[in-house]
């Protein structure tokens, strides 16, 4: 899974805040139809390397590119116009909107536009991806947290992503729903999306992912397929120094 075109990639990425290197001369390589899973102890930079290649961050220093052409100095919109979607760790839905009016409205984010009933039609086609077809006309407030982001991930799709980030996507989750979270994940999988997977959950990464990047303190410190990362003895130190794993 490994082996096909390079989607993205990523060479000396930095971002600093201040005095801080958030995000310290970072280079990797996403392929297409591949789930990268981005992980690390807290604060290690996960969340800042989604927003450098989401745009919501410029990085100080370093070169995004999408296919080949570099991204990094485009706004935040012209990313996402170019095929780059992503989730946010807490939901960021219209609560008085229905279901299909907040996919619909992601739709229109995308690089492809729909409108009318083509929007509708290609909305309710993302919502029965993620199992959420029936609740159409649901107001977003009435839905258990699970079927919020279920929402949010058929927003997200709505705008037919070439590269998906999924930021802690099954974060808060209990565990039957977690079940429920890694299997349409491995569904969107299946289907051969290309996806960057920043999350804290073993289990997920271990049956989701092609290949992990393992950051720490900013730095690159490990690169392979799951087993291979979470063997590293320099992984496990990098968790057992941290205070919350
Ligand atoms: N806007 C900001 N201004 C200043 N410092 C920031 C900013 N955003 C993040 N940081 C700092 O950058 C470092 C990396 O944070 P980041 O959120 O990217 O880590 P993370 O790996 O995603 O953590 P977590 O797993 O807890 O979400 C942290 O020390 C954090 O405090």
């Amino acid at each position: 899974m490994t082996t096909g075109p390079t989607v993205l990639s990523l060479r000396g990425a930095t971002k600093r805040f201040g005095g801080l290197v958030a995000v310290n001369d970072m280079d990797f390589d996403v392929t297409e139809h591949e789930v990268l899973g981005l992980i690390g102890p807290n604060g290690s930079g996960k969340s800042t390397t989604l927003n450098l290649i989401s745009g919501a961050l410029k990085p100080t220093e370093g070169t995004i590119s999408l296919r080949g052409t570099p991204i990094s100095h485009l706004s935040a919109a012209d990313i996402a116009r170019r095929g780059i979607a992503r989730t946010f760790q807490l939901v960021r839905l219209l609560p008085s909107m229905t279901v299909l009016e907040n996919v619909r409205a992601g739709a229109v984010f995308g690089h492809r536009r729909r409108w009318g009933a083509e929007a509708d039609a290609h909305a309710l086609r993302m919502l029965a991806l993620v199992g959420l077809d029936r609740r159409a006309n649901a107001h977003v407030g009435e839905l258990t947290y699970i079927d919020t982001k279920r929402v949010e991930l058929a927003r997200v799709l709505a705008s037919e992503p070439k590269v998906l980030l999924l930021d802690e996507w099954l974060a808060g989750l209990n565990p039957t729903e977690l079940e429920e979270g890694i299997t349409l994940i491995k569904r969107l999988r299946d289907e051969g999306r290309t996806i960057i997977l920043v999350e804290h959950v073993m289990d997920a990464i271990r049956s989701l992912c092609d290949r992990c990047v393992v950051m720490s303190t900013g730095l690159k410190i490990a690169e392979g397929t799951p087993e291979q990362v979470l063997s590293d003895p320099e992984v496990i130190r990098a968790y057992l120094g941290d205070d919350d794993a």
